[in-house]
């Protein structure tokens, strides 16, 4: 048996002062979340999914409700669920009026043959499936509408708006992004990410986050990884990917997520956070770990009856769990 173990992000970007305990509180609770589902029996898809649901519930996350708007004002959403004892896989991106988009993503790679959903395609299947569409106004935040309005008045064409976002989600204070990595008792692995993008983007973008390789990749024997940051930047070089290939050779978390990073923004720029757990390692230990480029990423591990947590650089606190 292997020890249930979660890492759970809450996104990459500089997060002003007062939204730091927010921030972190909100990773702390999706990752005792997600162990409990561990410790109770539950799957590393279940465990993911629940604490990306978790996240998405929560107001101050650019996931599910929260999420940020597009030019239009609208909310669209992408999400990814990979489970790596297979590499089955389900996304939706490009997604409206939906709460908790993992669970469509889940449903996508358990009830189709196929891999990915977009924008009406996704909201018909969603539907389908016996899941009820909430209106817009039940997604966005009064942040959600004064982010898109700052970004607005600064009058940029698309491109430098979007790009601003880059070195400086610093200017659009807030969470981000959410994604999870789990281990179960049996040594799966898996990896969930979703997202409601990056503020102001054209109609009908789609991100780094619900696409396999970039986002986030999940392989049982190798490594799950869940990425968050410009996505542009992220799907140039299929970052998730990226990281499982120096796991396979050999290199630690936190060495594989560095050197990954430092490809990125070597070759095409941007920031980028990653989170990684790979149940290899000395003597089969379950190594976890993350590592981000932009100022701050929320991030909490629970495993061995112990929390660790941080948000910035260098940042690493620890806890007994309390009783689950
Ligand atoms: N902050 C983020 O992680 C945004 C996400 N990677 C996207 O580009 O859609």
């Amino acid at each position: 048996m292997f020890e249930p173990t979660i890492i759970v992000h809450g996104g990459c970007g500089k997060i002003s002062p007062d939204m730091k305990e927010i921030a972190i509180e909100g990773v702390k609770t999706a990752a005792c979340r997600g162990h409990t589902t561990l410790t109770r029996g539950g799957s590393a898809v279940d465990a993911v999914v629940e604490a990306v649901t978790t996240l998405e519930n929560n107001p101050e996350f650019n996931a599910g409700h929260g999420s940020v708007l597009n030019r239009k004002g609208e909310v669209e959403m992408d999400a990814c669920v990979i489970d790596g004892q297979t590499l089955a896989s389900g996304g939706v991106c490009g997604l409206r009026g939906c709460a908790n988009p993992i669970q469509v993503a889940r449903l996508v790679m358990e009830k189709t043959a196929h891999c990915l959903l977009t924008g009406q395609g996704a909201r018909d299947f969603m539907e389908s499936q016996g899941i009820h569409p909430v209106a817009d106004s039940e997604l966005i935040t009064p942040r959600g509408r004064a982010r898109l309005e700052k970004v607005l008045k600064s009058a940029f064409p698309v491109k430098e708006a979007t790009e601003s976002q880059s070195s400086g989600p610093s200017a659009l204070p807030g969470c981000d992004t959410v994604g999870a990595v789990a281990m179960d008792a049996h040594g799966n692995l898996a990896t969930a990410t979703s997202t409601g993008g990056i503020i102001a983007k054209l109609p009908g973008r789609v991100g780094d986050s619900p696409i396999i390789g970039s986002g986030g990749y999940a392989d049982s024997d190798v490594g799950a990884v869940s990425t968050t940051g410009d996505g542009e930047s992220i799907m140039k070089v299929c970052l998730a990917r990226r990281v499982a290939e120096y796991l396979e050779k050999g290199e630690s978390i936190r060495q594989a997520a560095e050197h990954a990073l430092e490809f990125m923004s070597n070759r095409v720029g941007g920031e980028a956070g990653i989170i990684a757990l790979s149940r290899g390692g000395e003597g089969g230990k379950c190594q976890v770990g993350c590592h981000f480029t932009s100022d701050n990423m929320p991030w909490a591990v629970v495993s061995n009856g112990k929390m660790t947590w941080g948000i910035d650089h260098g940042q690493e606190l620890s806890s007994p769990l309390e009783g689950e």
